[in-house]
């Protein structure tokens, strides 16, 4: 299986460690052209445009965050090459999810959203066939898992003494806001209520140890409550190690025979 990876930070640096201990090379890597010369001696072509990919490609993954699948998401759709992501959040953008619907139905490609840091996604999709009536989120972490965000600019990351929400909202408002840190809240939706039905609230926490992710709904079904303690990437306090393993795990059961 040929395998491009989009994104050598934390979460693509994962991937691409953990591909290689698989023994899934080649493995190509997808950058902008000032990383061209970069060195991992786990990827084995360097390419700076979707135009550059090898016709035998079978899969991209996007570890890269929302600008890479703006940027690179409807191209590698419309050459008929798969793609997993972990940039859920870009999707509370409707134009972008319509440009991402079509080219996928061009190139008769899938974009497969990876489950990310947070799990129960199962049980929500379920219940949504039976309706549901109420779907909160509410991610809980570190300061220091919040630096390089909005709540920068809403609390004062390094004065806070006790929990602070510095975000209460839709799911689309979150995934819009919070880029880089509100891809999981757009995960239940997308699974669940939808972005603008899907309540989210964002907490920093200077007692948290970890990236708490926290669902609770009810509908028809009854109800439900979720709560993951997700320790985070050694390289980014703001990313789950769970976000990363997802990939992985998506990429498994695509070439399994019996799936879930
Ligand atoms: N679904 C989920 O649960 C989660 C999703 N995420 C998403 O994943 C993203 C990546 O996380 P993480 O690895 O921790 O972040 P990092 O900041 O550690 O790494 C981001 C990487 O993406 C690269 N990149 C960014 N934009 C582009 C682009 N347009 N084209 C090519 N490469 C690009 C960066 O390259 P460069 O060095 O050139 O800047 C860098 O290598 C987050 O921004 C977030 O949106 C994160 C956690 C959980
Ligand atoms: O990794 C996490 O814990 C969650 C995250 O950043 C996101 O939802 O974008």
């Amino acid at each position: 299986m040929k395998i491009g990876v989009i994104g050598e930070g934390a979460i693509g640096r994962y991937v691409i460690d953990q591909l290689s201990i698989d023994g899934r090379a080649p493995l190509i890597s997808l950058v902008r052209p000032a990383r061209m010369d970069r060195a991992n001696d786990k990827v084995s072509v360097r390419v700076a445009s979707v135009g550059d990919l090898p016709d035998d490609i079978d899969l991209m993954v996007d570890c890269a965050g929302h600008a890479a699948l703006i940027e690179h998401g409807a191209a590698i759709l419309k050459r008929g090459i798969d793609l997993v992501t972990v940039s859920l959040g870009a999707l509370a953008d409707e134009n972008l999810e319509q440009l991402l619907t079509q080219a996928a139905r061009t190139g008769g490609a899938q974009l497969h959203l990876a489950s990310g840091a947070i799990g129960a996604l199962d049980c929500l999709q379920a219940a949504r066939v039976g309706g549901l009536s109420e779907v909160t989120y509410t991610g809980r972490k570190p300061p220091a898992g919040w630096r390089g965000s909005a709540a920068q600019e809403r609390v004062d990351l390094d004065a806070l003494t006790f929990a602070t929400a510095h975000f209460r909202g839709t799911a689309r408002q979150a995934a819009t806001q919070y880029p880089k840190n509100a891809n999981v809240a757009a995960a239940v939706a997308l699974a669940g209520l939808g972005f603008d039905h899907t309540q989210a609230v964002l907490i920093a926490d200077p007692d948290a140890t970890a990236n708490i992710h926290e669902i609770h709904a009810s509908g028809a079904f009854g109800s439900f409550g979720f709560r993951i303690e997700g320790k985070a990437l050694p390289d980014n306090p703001r990313s789950s190690a769970l976000a990363a393993m997802s990939v992985i795990s998506a990429i498994h059961r695509r070439r399994a025979p019996i799936t879930t």
